[in-house]
């Protein structure tokens, strides 16, 4: 039996907390302040809770914190309007539009409309391909999030094989391009893949997002194998958990990020850091 290492992603955030704060004195000691605004429409349960994460965390590290709150009724091009609003606006070096979006109103026409300079959820096509041409601009939070957690607790990518479960823009696709920039050799699968289980049991990293709860058991996971489980599900109790079975695979695997308290914090941290680093980029002009 191995012995199982936890991917506490609680604790690196609050680790990495530390070094983010000196960094903001450090802007502030030059009379910047870095700004994030988010841009959050409707009462969704989960969003809310998630905006209200991020604005405390962008305040405990003495970030500008902006909510700008809107009914679910807004209409596109009011919401078009703020989007205008906040890339001529100086104080503000990125912000987000929380997703998902109501019905009425077109996702991608909005992430279009976000200047990609100030794009800090890294979704704009430019920003998209930049990554993927090895220049980026900014990254997807959740993806790199998972990408700081491993180099916390020194996981070498180099040569290793990842295989990826679920293509999505959010996080399949960003963490591919990502862990190829770190020399990994990445399958990405999804839903269609055949012999899935097959493919997986190959890697050496397995990052599991394809949102169905506990869909990877110990069929899936080669021994020793680190697992990063990126699922937000609930269980048959009604109990959040993501998409590896945890208790069917924790003694295969060397190292697991759980759910909760896994990848989750560090979307967040990811989010920050990003914020943190453009104002360094406005004080150094
Ligand atoms: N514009 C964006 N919208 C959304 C993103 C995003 O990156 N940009 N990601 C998700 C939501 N998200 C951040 O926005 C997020 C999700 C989950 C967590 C988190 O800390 N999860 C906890 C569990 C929370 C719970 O108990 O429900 C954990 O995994 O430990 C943080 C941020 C969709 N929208
Ligand atoms: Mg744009």
């Amino acid at each position: 039996m191995n012995e199982m290492e936890i991917l506490d992603g609680k604790k690196v955030a609050s680790a990495l907390d530390e070094k983010m704060t000196d960094r903001v004195a450090n802007l502030k000691k030059q009379n910047i302040t870095p700004g994030l605004a988010v841009i959050l429409v409707g009462d969704n349960k989960a969003s809310s809770i998630y905006v209200r994460n991020k604005k405390r965390r962008a305040e405990k590290l003495g970030i500008n914190f902006q909510l700008i709150h809107f009914d679910a009724s807004v209409t596109e091009n009011e919401l078009l309007e703020k989007i205008d609003q906040l890339n001529h606006d100086d104080s503000i070096d990125g912000f987000i539009v929380q997703l998902p979006l109501p019905d009425h109103i077109d996702e991608d026409k909005v992430i279009d409309a976000i200047d990609s300079k100030k794009d800090v959820d890294g979704f704009a096509p430019n920003n998209v391909g930049s990554l993927w041409i090895g220049e980026p601009h900014t990254l997807p939070a959740t993806a790199s999030g998972i990408l700081m957690m491993l180099d916390f607790y020194n996981v070498d990518l180099d040569g290793k094989n990842v295989v990826i479960i679920g293509r999505s823009n959010i996080v399949g696709k960003p963490v591919a391009a990502m862990m190829l920039a770190k020399n990994a050799t990445v399958t990405i699968t999804h839903s269609h893949t055949k012999n899935l289980s097959e493919i997986a049991k190959r890697a050496d990293v397995l990052v599991v997002a394809i949102g169905q709860a506990k869909f990877v058991n110990k069929d899936f996971v080669k021994d020793g194998a680190v697992v990063v489980d990126v699922g937000m599900d609930h269980d048959e109790n009604g109990k959040l958990c993501g998409d590896v079975d945890f208790d069917n695979v924790k003694d295969t695997v060397s190292m697991i990020s759980p759910v909760p308290g896994g990848v989750g914090p560090m979307t967040i941290t990811a989010l920050v850091d990003q914020v943190i680093t453009l104002a360094e980029g406005r004080a150094n002009g």
